[in-house]
């Protein structure tokens, strides 16, 4: 069984991750690509559900997690904390499965050094103007939130280097298309191919 690939995505609140993912997904089937859901403590906004976008929980049971290392990786975030369960991760990308992390950089940093075969890309907004447009646009946060996360799209920005990839999310459906291309350019990697057709290259230098 070729291993699925581990994708990381990160970019500043409002850039579009989410909806890139949640658009991709419904263009693969279960069997090929999955998005993990993390562990996180900050409150559910309206029309998020527990299970489907996060599993929320307190800060204590958080701290049980991290204590019994059930993480791959863990931050805290505009004063929350995330994670991503390592159990599911493991299970998934073993039984073939490509597997996103919508993450921030400081996880990105933390699977990095755990899996080095991750690949991981940076989504950017296409000017600050636009990303405060989104996030007000989400209709979803606080003035209060809103300010906080605009304060930290710059940090988060700094760390677009650190990716292999980079999209500028303006055009969606464009962005959306080079998303796509990366994962069949991943797919068409000869270490994969070389594990998925080595009855037919075998046959094929056969004399
Ligand atoms: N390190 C880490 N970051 C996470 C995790 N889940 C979400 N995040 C990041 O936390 C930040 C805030 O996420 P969220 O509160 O859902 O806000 P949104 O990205 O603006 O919708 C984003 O940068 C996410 O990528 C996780 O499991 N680990
Ligand atoms: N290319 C785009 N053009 C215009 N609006 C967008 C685009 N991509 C995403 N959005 C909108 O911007 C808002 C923030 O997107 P979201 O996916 O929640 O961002 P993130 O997950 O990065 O915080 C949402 O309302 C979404 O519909």
């Amino acid at each position: 069984m070729v291993q699925g690939t581990l994708y990381i995505v990160s970019a500043p609140s409002g850039a579009g991750k989410s909806s890139l993912i949640q658009a991709l997904l419904k263009t693969q089937p279960l069997y090929d690509t999955q998005v993990s859901i993390s562990h996180t403590t900050r409150s559910i906004r309206p029309g998020e559900k527990h299970s489907e976008h996060y599993f929320f929980v307190s800060k204590e049971e958080f701290r049980e997690m991290i204590e019994r290392d059930a993480f791959l990786e863990h931050a805290e975030v505009f004063g929350n904390y995330y994670g991503t369960s390592r159990e599911t991760i493991e299970q998934v990308l073993a039984s073939g499965v490509d597997v996103f992390l919508d993450i921030d950089w400081q996880g990105a940093q933390q699977i990095r050094k755990k899996m080095p075969q991750a690949r991981s890309i940076f989504v950017l907004p296409p000017s600050k103007d636009e990303l405060d447009r989104r996030l007000r646009g989400r209709g979803q946060d606080s003035e209060e939130i809103i300010a906080k996360r605009m304060a930290q799209a710059v940090a988060e920005m700094t760390h677009f280097a650190e990716y292999d990839y980079l999209i500028v999310n303006d055009d969606f459906d464009l962005a959306l298309s080079d998303l796509k291309t990366i994962i069949r350019a991943e797919r068409l990697r000869l270490s994969r191919q070389r594990l998925r057709h080595d009855g037919l290259i075998t046959k094929l230098l056969a004399d």
